[in-house]
This record gives C-alpha cells, structure tokens and sequence, in this order.
C-alpha cells in the first residue's frame, strides 16, 4: 500500500488529536473488520460514552502511515453532516519500541492509530441481513432520504465516496443514517482534468463505465452505487451480484441493456468497450425486472441504474423525485423501531456458527445415531459407564450434540469465503485476485483482457466477492413491518440491546498494537 511521510498525518491541526492514548477507553466488542481495520465498540472511561474505534491496519506499513487513513482523517476533517460519520478524534497506543530480535522499531506509529467515531447499532447490510426483516415503504424512503441527503452534501464539497455499499451506510437506533469509510473517497473538481483510478467500488455496486476503464468520472459514480442499494431494498436481494468484473458487466448489460453510441455517445471511446461490448445487442429490462416496485420508485431506480453517466440522476435531482413527495412520505428518523445492533461483519460471523453448530450436530448424529429416549446409551465398550446414564428422565449425554459456546471474542477472524450457505454481501477485499476464467468469463463474448489480478487494498483495486451466488434465504424485500419493537432497546440501557455475540461487556481487553 502506498504509504505517506509520517509529518503529512499533521495531527497538529487539532491539538487535541493524537494527545490522548487508547487507554481513555475500555473495549468492549469487536464489532468490525475491514480492509484497512478492526473496529471496537468501546467506552470513554472518564464520560461513559460509547464510540467505535477503528483501528488502522499498519502490518503492512514499512514507510509510514497508510494513504488511504490520511485521506480518510483528512476528508472526514472537512465534512460535517448529520448524515456524515463524525470523526471525533484521533488516539494512539504506544505499542513496542523494539521489534523480536530487540532493534529498534523505526517506525513512530507502530503501536496503534485509531479513529474515534460516534458509536453506530447497525449498518444497512447487518440490519437488512437479519432474518424475517421487513422494512416498510415509509422506512425505505427515510434511509434513502437520509442516503442521498448525505450524498448530495459530499458532492457540493466536491468529495467522491467511491464506496457506497450496505456496510459503509450506518444506522442509529435514532434512526439516523450515516454515511461511513471514507478510505476510498477523494476530492474531485469540475475542472479537474487528471484521471482517477477505475479500481474503484465494491463490485457489486460499481458502475460500468469504471468496469470500462474510464478513469475521468464524477459523483455519477456514487449514484450508480446508490441505485443498486436502492433497488435491493425494494427488491430483497442485490440486483447485480457478478463474481468478477466481465461477469459484473454481462449482468449489468442483461438487465440495462447493450451500451452502444446511441444511448451513450462517447462509450466506444472508453478504453475497455471493445472486449465487453455483447456479441449481440440486448435490450434494456429495468421496468420488466422490477415491475412490482410502485411508479414512483421504478422511475427512480431506472434513472439511478442509467448506462450513460451524464444522463444519470444526481442526488440532488433524485432528492426532488416524486417518489419521496408522495405518499407514503419518508417517515421521521425518530419514530423507525429500535432493533438490536447488528453490523455485517456480526451477522455473518453469527451465520458462520451457527452453520458450523449444524454440521457438528450432523456429524454426531451419524457416528452416534439417536438413542431410545428411554434407552440406556450403547455401551461401546462393553462395560457401562455410569456417568453416561442419567436416569430415564434426563437427555443422555450422547444424544445431545455439542454445542459449543457463542464465537469467542479472543477469536477475530474475518470470515472469509465461507463454505456454502448465504452470504450477502460481497466483502470488499479481495484475495482471490481479478477474473477468474472459471466463474463466467468469456461468457457471452466479453474477455478478461484488461483485468490483471488486482485487490482492492493496495490501495485500489475491486472489491470481488469471496463467495459464490448468494442465496435469498433471509429476504427482506418490502413488506408490512414484522420488526421487534422490543421495549429492552430504548428505554434506559442507553438504548443498545443485549450483547448478540454474548460477549461480556464490562470484560476489559488489551488493546491490540
Ligand atoms: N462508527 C461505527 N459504529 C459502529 N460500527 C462501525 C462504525 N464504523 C465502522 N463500523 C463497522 O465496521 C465495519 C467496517 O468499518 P469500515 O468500513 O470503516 O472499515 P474498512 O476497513 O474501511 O472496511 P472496508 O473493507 O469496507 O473498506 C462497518 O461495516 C461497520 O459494520
């Protein structure tokens, strides 16, 4: 990863920044990992506040602090915004002044840099993620509302977020939304003539003229992103789901239709039209996807999901769209349920357990086929083992599978490319490399050509998916609204729910260095 002189950080613009050591706060749960960080939920000793902290990844930093925090810290700096993550402060921890073999460790910010932010209960892919959850018409109008609001400020300060994704969209059990990771972002300006990166964007959400190859682009590219959020919502699973970027492209000219001079001009320019364009022209289907959506919302997503980046809707124009002026209007922030948190990187880890869990219990079931409830267990050895017998009205032991405690909160691993089973959301970085010939490539004409392996960390890069085709097992498309509005999560506890990873929260941790 690229990495920036340690005098650019600059922490002295807020004195206070960087002042205070990770040590003012006490961790509680991990309840985020990224590419560039893990993220705690954490309590300010002296105040009781509860914040997240991200802590920024330096493994792989040899010369310094990573490019993408310093834009994050630097963008983050300037924008201030209801619906804009705050960026309260920066912390250090000392960490080792020598490395293992007792040298001294050159690198000044070895220990640990974290961000302090305000404390979000959920992201959008965590919340939309859980099982049976139904939002209302009047709730997806509000965080879209909220969405394109926060959108439109970033682009009046001329910021690209270049990320926009389920996970990057925080929520509060206010109902507030907020857009969050500002690693990828960038100051753009109308007149700005230098090319920018088209590694750029989750593949899920990335736009086609960026899987083109163009490198001179502007916040269309936000909105393309925010189209494929918007229809997932109303639809209840993501629209465009590729496993690589010519996939990506074929999905997105099946459902958008063939880009061609006609409805584009200037597209045969872009440099990578010629390997993608189809074999055999094909015709938009927007409307007929989605026909079940209302007038209002198809109007509104057909506009966000257009080809040609000029003719796509800016948030502002999308804010004035008759889809939020009419009933059923947004509802107010403050009157969405309170849910129990649930961030992506939680859900999926919950999945994973209880996937894990499943299979155990299958394999126990064949190697210990269930016994006679009323049965004594079979006596492999011939002799009896009265600890194994509990009387007639106790489970034996052996028939009851194992089932081992909730994921423990030593054990942080991401999550990766889990085996089988949904998982909804692409993760955003990606080991697997660019296109992979086997998942689709060459499919339909188009060619890999342009694609060499890539990631999206270093600094940029796509975000392929890890996994396969999702399934859409937890559909939360729109509905009438089945949400808990359990009381335990507004009243007094200060608004948060129970720990879901059982973690003990008051349990004090070590911050890692
Ligand atoms: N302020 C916050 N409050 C609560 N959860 C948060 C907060 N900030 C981040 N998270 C959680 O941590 C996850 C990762 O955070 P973030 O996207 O900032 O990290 P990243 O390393 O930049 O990730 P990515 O791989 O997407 O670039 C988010 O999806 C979210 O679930």
């Amino acid at each position: 990863m690229a990495a920036a002189p340690l005098g650019l950080l600059n922490l002295e613009e807020s004195p206070l920044w960087g002042s205070r050591t990770v040590d003012c706060f006490q961790q509680l749960e991990h309840i985020g990992e990224g590419t560039y960080g893990q993220v705690y939920m954490a309590r300010e000793i002296k105040t009781g506040e509860i914040v997240a902290l991200k802590r920024i990844r330096m493994e792989n930093e040899r010369e310094g602090f990573p490019i993408t925090a310093i834009r994050e810290i630097k963008l983050l700096k300037k924008l201030h915004h209801e619906n804009v993550l705050k960026l309260k402060e920066i912390v250090t921890s000392p960490g080792r002044e020598k490395d293992e073999q007792g040298h001294p460790d050159g690198n000044k910010y070895r220990g640990g840099i974290y961000m302090v932010f305000d404390y979000m209960d959920h992201d959008l892919a965590g919340l939309s993620d859980r099982p049976g959850l139904r939002f209302s018409i009047p709730q997806v109008k509000c965080y879209m509302k909220q969405l394109l609001t926060g959108l439109h400020y970033c682009h009046v300060n001329q910021v690209l977020h270049r990320d926009i994704k389920g996970a990057n969209l925080l929520i509060n059990n206010e109902g507030i939304l907020k857009l969050a990771d500002f690693g990828l972002a960038r100051s753009f300006s109308s007149d700005h003539n230098g090319n920018l990166t088209n590694r750029v964007i989750t593949l899920w959400y990335r736009p086609p003229e960026l899987l083109l190859g163009a490198t001179k682009y502007g916040p269309d590219v936000d909105m393309w992103s925010v189209g494929c959020i918007f229809a997932e919502l109303l639809y209840g699973k993501p629209i465009l789901n590729g496993n690589n970027e010519p996939e990506q492209l074929r999905k997105i000219f099946e459902l958008c239709g063939s880009p061609d001079e006609n409805n584009w001009p200037g597209v045969s320019k872009i440099p990578w039209y010629n390997n993608f364009k189809p074999a055999k022209p094909l015709e938009r289907r927007v409307r007929e996807v989605f026909r079940t959506f209302d007038r209002h919302a198809l109007d509104l997503v057909d506009r966000m999901l257009t080809l040609d980046p000029s003719k796509r809707i800016s948030a502002k124009d999308a804010l004035d769209a008759e889809y939020f002026w009419n009933d059923p209007l947004p509802c107010d922030p403050k009157s969405l349920p309170k849910y129990e948190s649930s961030h992506d990187f939680q859900t999926k880890k919950k999945r994973q357990q209880q996937r894990k869990n499943e299979e155990q219990a299958k394999r126990q079931k064949l190697q210990h086929p269930q016994q006679h409830a009323r049965l004594p267990p079979i006596q492999h050895s011939g002799r009896a083992h009265p600890q194994h017998w509990h009387g007639p009205n106790h489970p034996t032991n052996n028939s009851q599978p194992t089932v081992p405690a909730g994921p423990s909160h030593h054990q942080y691993g991401r999550p990766h490319g889990l085996p089988g089973g949904p998982n909804r959301y692409p993760s955003s970085g990606n080991p697997n490399g660019g296109y992979n010939p086997n998942h689709g490539g060459q499919v339909g004409g188009y060619s890999s050509a342009p694609y060499p392996p890539q990631g999206r960390g270093q600094p940029y890069g796509s975000g392929v998916p890890t996994t396969g085709p999702r399934g859409a097992t937890s559909g939360y498309g729109v509905g009438p609204p089945n949400y808990s509005q359990s009381s335990q999560y507004g009243g007094a506890a200060g608004g948060r729910g129970p720990n879901p990873m059982g973690v003990n929260r008051n349990q004090q941790y070590g911050w890692p260095q």
